[in-house]
């Protein structure tokens, strides 16, 4: 291996520059030349590609967004979109690949490999954690860190004037963001997309909870099964049917994408950046490093791709028990 290339794509996670400035310096450490490709796999295929030196990752482990641009490409999707990437590849010998995305990403990744056989590893960069074969993805520590700081605040003027509060946090198939968020802000309630949400049962809680707690928090995944925090809380409200109880939405967006990354974030995204590089080397391929457990895992990309991480279920009975 003698040069490779590192793209950012799909959407854009804090903690992708500390990955892709693990990648460049891991490269470059073991005497490989290293390219950026810039706005992901269209990048790729209009030839948007530029050798990367130590000195072009300096002054980013800190910073939120990706330097590299992410995009979403449509031309990827089809055969001639990646055969136009290919071509640009292969002008410039580039024989390994790092692909820092989520399941989208890697699912391109995996079709391209297999069509044109350039050995290509993931890091998995999305702040759902979302993604089979890794405990944790880049950009979720962050993610959550936002969201609870949201929370925290939320819940002064919630206290203050007697609220209920529902808070829409992201995650349109994923619930992670919102139960970590939840039990860290002592969420009474908290509605993800991976399991049924019971209104009825929410809304007997909220009446027997009105006995011991002025102000409520509910922590709602923005895919829900019920809809978003909107639907959810118009429904709630005229089930509770209690004139002296407001209630409000709060939708936190897309601050939760941005923001310099934890420390939990740089340190997960430079041991991944580094396992990426290192894993071309040693002939890994088609497949995903991440850290499970501690230690650095090679997950292949049909199985990132292909298998669910449930959401632990004590974590769902914590929520419960602790918001009594
Ligand atoms: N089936 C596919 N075939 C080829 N490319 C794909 C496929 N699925 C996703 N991609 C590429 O990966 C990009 C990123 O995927 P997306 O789902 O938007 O983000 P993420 O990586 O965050 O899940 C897409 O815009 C597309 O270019
Ligand atoms: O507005 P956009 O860019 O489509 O992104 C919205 C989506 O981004 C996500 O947070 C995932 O983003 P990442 O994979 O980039 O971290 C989803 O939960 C959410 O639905």
């Amino acid at each position: 291996m003698k040069k490779i290339a590192v793209f950012t794509s799909g959407g854009d996670a804090p903690g992708m520059n500390a990955c892709i400035r693990a990648v460049v310096r891991t490269a470059i450490f073991h005497g490989l030349e290293v390219y950026g490709i810039t706005y992901g796999y269209d990048g790729m295929i209009s030839g948007n590609i530029k050798k990367m030196q130590s000195h072009s990752v300096s002054n980013i482990i800190q910073r939120g967004g990706t330097i590299l641009k992410s995009a979403r490409s449509e031309e990827f999707m089809t055969k001639e979109g990646r055969k136009k990437a290919y071509e640009q590849l292969k002008a410039l010998e580039i024989d390994g690949i790092v692909a820092i995305g989520g399941d989208g990403t890697f699912t391109g990744a995996k079709i391209f490999f297999e069509e044109f056989g350039i050995p290509t590893v993931g890091c998995p960069g999305t702040i759902d954690n979302d993604i089979f074969g890794t405990d944790y993805t880049i950009g979720f520590d962050t993610a959550v860190n936002t969201a609870l700081e949201a929370i925290d605040k939320i819940r002064d003027t919630a206290a203050a004037h007697d609220r209920i509060f529902f808070v829409e946090v992201m995650g349109r198939d994923s619930g992670y963001i919102a139960v970590e968020c939840g039990i860290g802000g002592g969420a009474e309630f908290v509605m993800v997309p991976e399991t049924e949400t019971d209104l009825k049962k929410v809304v007997k809680s909220l009446k027997n909870l009105r006995k011991s707690k002025s102000s409520s928090i509910i922590v709602v995944a923005e895919g829900d099964d019920e809809g978003n925090a909107e639907v959810i809380m118009d429904q709630v409200k005229k089930k509770v049917n209690d004139e002296d109880k407001e209630f409000k939405v709060t939708t936190l967006g897309h601050i939760q994408r941005g923001g310099n990354p934890t420390a939990r974030d740089r340190v997960l995204a430079s041991r991944c950046g580094m396992a990426a590089v290192e894993g071309l080397m040693n002939g890994q391929s088609n497949c995903m490093a991440g850290i499970v457990n501690g230690d650095v895992t090679y997950t292949s990309f049909e199985d990132c791709i292909g298998k669910t991480k449930p959401i632990k279920s004590d974590h769902l009975k914590l929520i419960e028990i602790l918001s009594i």
